[in-house]
């Protein structure tokens, strides 16, 4: 469902992302780990059309991402890192708006919001202005648009940053059954994540993977007793030789 193949991208001299490749499959969540700066946001960006491919190639669903960028964005439910928001508007006008700028109408239209309220536990805010919703349900609502045409594939960029123990377990619970049915990558720096939600890991460190494996195969190939041990094994090279 997502092809990634000896992806790379450049700003200025440096790699941000460096011959990766990796494929997410239908009923497969893929958690994509690395520290800050290591290049997942700047993949996500490009296998939804946010910013260009430098070299290599994306396809979803057998889509070119280059070729074919709109009919990639119907199949894609993005949740960026920075989602905007319209401040001044309610959570369901906003769904609308979007719902609306995805050419939904009429029925289907209100039908997709209705479902997103529900699945995003967003009813007692529904009608509550945006600038008003806590952070963990402003994120809600941003995670509920990405989900308004029941995209085949789902691209979030830290989806349980900023919400509290409880948000963070429904949201975890979501994606699992979410991605029952889809294709999901999502990065984040929890790794307790992992374990709670993903079928597969891969671990990217300065643009390039270090690990792909399911949790279970990464512990016992390193040897390592946890994520967390792993994670700093292959992730702190040059920050233990310096
Ligand atoms: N538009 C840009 N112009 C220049 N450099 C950029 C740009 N976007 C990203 N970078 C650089 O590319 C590298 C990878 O950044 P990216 O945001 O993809 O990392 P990340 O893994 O998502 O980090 P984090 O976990 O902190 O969100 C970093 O060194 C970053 O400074």
């Amino acid at each position: 469902m997502i092809e990634v193949t000896n992806l790379t991208k450049k700003f200025g001299s440096k790699y941000a992302v460096h011959d990766l490749s990796f494929t997410v499959e239908k009923g497969e969540v893929l958690g994509f780990l690395g520290p800050n700066g290591a290049g997942k946001s700047t993949t996500m960006r490009m296998i939804t059309g946010f910013i260009p491919v430098g070299r290599g190639s994306i396809r979803v669903c057998g889509l070119d991402v280059e070729k074919e960028p709109e009919r990639v964005k119907d199949k894609i439910g993005y949740l960026p890192e920075s989602a905007p928001l319209y401040p001044e508007m309610s959570v369901t006008s906003f769904l609308g708006f979007c719902a609306s700028a995805r050419g939904m109408r009429g029925k289907a239209r209100k039908e997709a919001i209705e479902r997103v309220i529900e699945t995003c536990f967003l009813q007692k805010v529904a009608h509550q202005t945006i600038d008003t919703l806590s952070k963990g349900f402003r994120h809600r609502t941003c995670l509920a648009q990405s989900l308004l045409h029941d995209p085949e594939v789902l691209v979030l960029d830290e989806p349980t940053d900023g919400l509290d123990p409880n948000q963070k377990h429904e949201v975890r619970n979501l994606i699992r059954d979410l991605g029952k049915e889809k294709s999901i990558l999502f990065s984040t720096h929890i790794l307790e994540e992992v374990d709670a939600a993903c079928s597969r890991v891969v671990i990217v460190d300065q643009g390039k993977i270090v690990e792909n494996g399911t949790p279970a195969e990464l512990r016992t190939k390193s040897e390592c007793q946890s994520l967390h041990e792993l994670f700093r094994k292959v992730t702190t090279k040059e920050t233990t030789a310096a």
